[in-house]
């Protein structure tokens, strides 16, 4: 008699940095799920004490004595490299880490590739999500966010671009700077709820944790996103509006050699939209010979109609290191969806404001 039990899938998202804490706390608030769980990792105990709502770690404690990095990624990383074993600790058991930071000051910077090598060793799958500085923050943070951002991509398995300055340009003008970042976070936290249904719940037509890691495994860029239709009528503008996120480097999946795609709906989707989603996905992939992996879930309790998630791997890279401003396509914001980051508070001031405050 074989046993039917499927093996637990454990989601660790990874707060690193300030602007890392920040946006797990703000998770932590609104995204409950037995298979996930929630940590911050920094060098600065204070920032750590705002995380009250999960796990934190402070590492390299006999170097910075817990005041921070002072914004230099070279003391993180010897700081993360102090504290690898508590950092192996924090990992060991997890199916897929999640990792949250901000690049262009110290500790995301220099902490996040020391964890993405010890969770290689692991052999554990991790996704980057990572936000660039404001312009406005100047040319060294940049520099050392694109550094950073050269180590992540290479080790990481796949990795979300999110660009403050797009949040600039995407929401309406009179939005606070802590309403902003807290939108920045919610667009986070609608992916990571996205895999946690795909990899958790079974499916009409199922994607697991193994079709999920072929698809991570592909070497190139990665796209992802998740859009949202309101009927089924609109299935393929919530897949095309998945790779249109605001906030997100414009995200061509042309050429790719893999994409799963996981559409969750309320009640069954009809066959001829299904497939006519399916079949704008092939325009997209533009005549690529790529892996499709297609999973749909009926949930519902999900909040619209459906959900389209998409993950592409593989893609060709063309501009590596080109986050420049023409590359990022900013979008206009639903009425909905700034009234979202209107409302929202903020729990904390991030770290680099209160450094800036410091003088
Ligand atoms: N979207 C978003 N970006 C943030 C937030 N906090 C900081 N940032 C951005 O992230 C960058 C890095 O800031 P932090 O995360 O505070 O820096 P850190 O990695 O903790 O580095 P050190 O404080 O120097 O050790 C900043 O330059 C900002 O551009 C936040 O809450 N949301």
């Amino acid at each position: 008699m074989h046993n039917l039990e499927k093996a637990e899938i454990n989601i660790h998202v990874i707060g690193i940095g300030g602007c890392g804490g920040n946006a797990i706390t703000n998770m932590a608030q609104i995204c409950q799920h037995k298979n996930l769980r929630f940590s911050s990792i920094n060098t600065d105990i204070s920032a750590l004490q705002q995380c009250n709502n999960h796990e934190v770690l402070l590492i390299g404690e006999n170097t910075t004595k817990g005041f921070g990095a002072g914004a230099d990624p070279v003391v993180a990383r010897e700081a993360a490299e102090q504290s690898e074993d508590a950092l192996r600790t924090l990992i060991e058991g997890d199916t897929l880490i999640i990792i949250v930071a901000g690049l262009g000051g110290g500790t995301g910077s220099g902490a996040a590739p020391v964890l993405l090598d010890i969770a290689k060793e692991s052999d554990i799958n991790v996704m980057c999500f990572v936000t660039l500085p404001f312009n406005s923050e100047g040319g060294k943070r940049k520099d050392i966010a694109f550094h950073a951002l050269e180590q992540i991509k290479q080790k990481a398995n796949a990795t979300l671009i999110l660009s403050n300055d797009s949040l600039i340009a995407a929401l309406d003008e009179t939005v606070g700077l802590l309403s902003a970042f807290r939108h920045c976070d919610t667009q986070m936290h609608r992916i990571v709820e996205a895999i946690i249904t795909m990899l958790t719940s079974t499916g009409y037509i199922n994607v697991d944790i193994n079709d999920f890691s072929h698809i991570l495994s592909l070497e190139g860029d990665t796209a992802l996103g998740v859009g949202i239709a309101e009927d089924n009528n609109s299935l393929c503008e919530a897949l095309t509006h998945a790779l249109e996120n605001p906030l997100v480097e414009a995200q061509s999946i042309a050429g790719t050699k893999g994409v799963i795609v996981q559409l969750s709906c309320q009640e069954e989707p009809s066959l001829a939209m299904y497939e006519e989603m399916l079949a704008r996905l092939q325009v997209l992939i533009d005549g690529a010979s790529a892996l499709v992996i297609s999973g749909v879930t009926v949930s519902p309790e999900l909040p619209h109609f459906a959900e389209v998630l998409i993950i592409a791997t593989g893609i060709p890279t063309q501009h590596p290191h080109d986050t420049s401003e023409e590359k990022v396509v900013p979008m206009k914001l639903s009425s909905s969806d700034v009234h979202r980051a209107k409302d929202t508070g903020y729990l904390d001031i991030p770290t680099f404001v209160r450094l800036q405050g410091k003088g």
